[in-house]
């Protein structure tokens, strides 16, 4: 079985992803983001290094999905490959951050490789709105990330709720975690562990 979490940077992903994997002893893949050859540069030149990192995304998430594909036990995993394609590098195309040339030739790309992609069995969408984010953001204080700005995530979340609403490949949960904080009030993170426990292995 195959969940995935998505949502936008700083939705809380990878806590719950780790959270999760505990709970239901799931095993768990999380995103290359220490080893990131270009992260940092991106984010501190969007336009320079836009292909490059997308590329190397798209890579790393590739040889993840298939190494879940060929796995035989439940995995949780942190973002998908979807968000790579129809949230980050479409948002960076529509910001004049990447050329119409580059996309497209990302684009063909994605699309050899999703032909051998299966959609997860659950997707859990973490809905959040900016302050959220923005709090949760700050509070991690990732050097790299303070260039982040505002904007950048409205656009980014604009693009979630569009893409969301017309997913059709599979199950999804969508979890409003506004008023949420399943670190600190284990209730909270009872109240998604029973949601999910629904759409797994619930009746209806
Ligand atoms: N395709 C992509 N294009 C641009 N940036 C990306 C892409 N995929 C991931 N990132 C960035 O890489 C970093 C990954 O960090 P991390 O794995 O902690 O995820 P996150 O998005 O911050 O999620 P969360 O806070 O919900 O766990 C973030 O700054 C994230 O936005």
């Amino acid at each position: 079985m195959h969940i995935a979490i998505v949502g936008n940077i700083g939705a809380g992903k990878t806590t719950l992803a780790t959270k999760l994997s505990q709970h239901f002893k799931w095993d768990l893949y999380l995103e290359a983001v220490e080893n990131n050859p270009y992260l940092k540069d991106f984010y501190e030149d969007m336009e320079r290094w836009a292909f490059h990192l997308q590329v190397f995304f798209l890579n790393s998430r590739f040889n993840q999905v298939q190494q879940i594909q060929s796995s035989s036990r439940s995995v949780i995993q942190d973002r998908t490959i979807y968000e790579d394609a129809h949230i980050f590098a479409k948002n960076l195309h529509q910001s004049n951050l990447m050329s119409t040339r580059d996309y497209e030739n990302y684009l063909a790309l994605f699309q050899s490789m999703i032909s051998m992609v299966k959609a997860p069995d659950l997707m859990i969408y973490l809905k959040a709105d900016l302050p959220k984010l923005i709090g949760q953001i700050e509070k991690r204080n990732r050097d790299y990330e303070s260039s982040i700005s505002i904007n950048y995530l409205r656009n980014l979340n604009e693009h979630y709720n569009t893409w969301m609403s017309t997913y059709n490949q599979g199950k999804l949960l969508t979890i409003d975690v506004n008023s949420l904080d399943f670190v600190a009030n284990p209730e909270d993170l009872g109240t998604i562990i029973e949601k999910i426990q629904g759409e797994l292995f619930g009746l209806f």
